[in-house]
């Protein structure tokens, strides 16, 4: 088990209704640019400068493990990163076991990084991610030449055996993943030859756009990339906007409490990120778009959301890649709506952090939702929350989404098992409380 979570005391949520949320909130750095800023900038010939970087419990996973592989990273600032790359051959291999601690897409992005290594390595992480599926990078990586073990059942730990020789591959994807899509790119950047990676959906394309910001040659477009080997990472400056993923609770919160008017500041708006915020319009929400601009290369803008009453709807499975981890933000969305929600397309919610269609669904069924599991989504029924114990599984987006919850319940909600929340998003609690959500500070238990 990872060494972040061993022996970590347990804490413990307890919400309520607070009070209409009014005033402005700026979300922390994106989860996913962040991690893949260190990634290149550690790759990268030069200094690279990271501002917006998201302080939290996974991307300073990332952090640690290239400063364990001989990269010099500063923290002058909470979130700013100074990385001092050592180029694409210049990581040291180490001993010990490299911990990823909760997040996905350190262990899949790092296998493809690794697999291109002179030297042998051991990637682990906490009791969740010991039990999510690594073949679907393993098995396109084995095809370029990496040899890589995982546990038994396709899981970590990844024993990666370094010295191998890569060759680039023409990988069609079987799901949807800009994790293995990244990996097997990453992995192409110590290929010979070209690899070309296609989509079944169009999903974030961060480590395309990255590739190209730090001077790689790489062609890409919806649904598919396409680069060569042999080439190398030039340092440069990156910008990170705010999480879209961290401003769906907010989203979501304003939308449902009555009086509400907030608006979220300078928000990441890349379109294969912002599918709930179609969702929720469908919905009937009100959010409006002001101040757009571009944030080195990445689209942001301001979102003004205020109360509205939502309606359910059949939430079009085009929309699910660009919406993949909001989705127990729209149950909870669901949940306050009238009439019914319908989720299909989205068995990739069983393999995250936890069971996400699970977890919500013993979650709101607890709170007294009407809710129905099918194998890839479910069937939502608007109605009335009571109060309860919920089980997060660990698992921080299901954590905060019954907060949002607990804004209309009837009683006290308390959430078990809530420290995975620093994971994505240090700071939610007092960002929530000091706008008019109702979370009494984690206590230990
Ligand atoms: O590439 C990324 O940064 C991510 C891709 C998604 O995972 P999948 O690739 O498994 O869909 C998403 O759920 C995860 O939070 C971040
Ligand atoms: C699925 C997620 O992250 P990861 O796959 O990196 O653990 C998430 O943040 O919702």
């Amino acid at each position: 088990m990872s060494d972040a979570t061993r022996g970590r005391t347990r804490q413990d949520w307890i919400a309520a209704p607070g009070r209409s949320l009014r005033g402005e909130v700026r979300v922390p750095g994106d989860k996913s640019v962040s991690h893949r800023a260190v990634m290149l900038g550690a790759l990268a010939e030069g200094v690279t400068e990271i501002h917006g970087f998201l302080e939290g419990e996974d991307t300073r996973a990332t952090a640690r493990i290239f400063s364990q592989l001989g990269v010099r990273i500063e923290t002058p600032e909470a979130t700013r990163c100074t990385v001092h790359g050592v180029g694409l051959h210049g990581l040291q291999g180490t001993d010990a076991a490299l911990d990823c601690g909760n997040a996905g897409t350190g262990m899949r992005l790092l296998a493809g990084v690794l697999a291109g290594q002179a030297f042998d390595s051991v990637l682990v992480g906490d009791a969740s991610l010991s039990k999510r599926p690594m073949r679907r990078v393993t098995e396109p990586l084995a095809t370029m030449g990496a040899r890589i073990r995982t546990g038994t059942d396709g899981v970590p730990p990844l024993q990666i055996t370094g010295g191998q020789a890569l060759h680039g591959i023409d990988y069609a994807l079987p799901v949807a993943s800009a994790q293995v899509k990244s990996a097997v790119l990453l992995a192409g950047l110590y290929a010979d030859g070209e690899t070309i990676v296609r989509e079944p959906h169009p999903t974030r394309d961060y480590t395309e756009r990255m590739l190209a910001a730090f001077g790689w040659p790489i062609e890409f477009g919806p649904g598919i990339a396409r680069l060569g080997g042999g080439h190398r990472l030039r340092a440069t400056r990156v910008d990170v906007p705010a999480d879209f993923s961290s401003a769906a609770y907010f989203l979501v919160a304003a939308s449902v409490v009555p009086g509400s008017e907030l608006r979220l500041a300078a928000v990441g708006m890349n379109p294969r990120r912002t599918g709930l915020l179609q969702a929720l319009r469908l919905m009937g929400a009100d959010i409006r778009e002001e101040n757009p601009c571009d944030n080195g290369g990445e689209p942001v803008a301001d979102l003004v959301v205020r109360h509205a009453p939502l309606h359910g709807i059949e939430v079009p499975e085009a929309l699910v890649p660009d919406m993949i981890d909001e989705f127990p933000a729209l149950f909870v969305a669901a949940a306050c709506a009238s009439g019914t929600t319908v989720v299909r397309g989205a068995a990739e919610l069983r393999v995250k952090e936890s069971d996400r269609i699970a977890s919500m669904a013993a979650g709101l069924r607890t709170l007294g939702i009407a809710i129905r599991e099918t194998p890839d989504g479910a069937v939502i029924e608007g109605g009335r929350f009571g109060g309860g114990s919920i089980d997060s599984h660990g698992d921080h987006r299901i954590a905060m989404s019954f907060a949002v919850a607990a804004q209309l319940a009837g009683g006290e909600v308390r959430i078990n098992d809530i420290a995975n929340v620093a994971t994505s998003f240090p700071g939610f609690v007092e960002l929530a409380t000091g706008v008019g959500l109702g979370i009494a500070a984690p206590s230990a238990s």
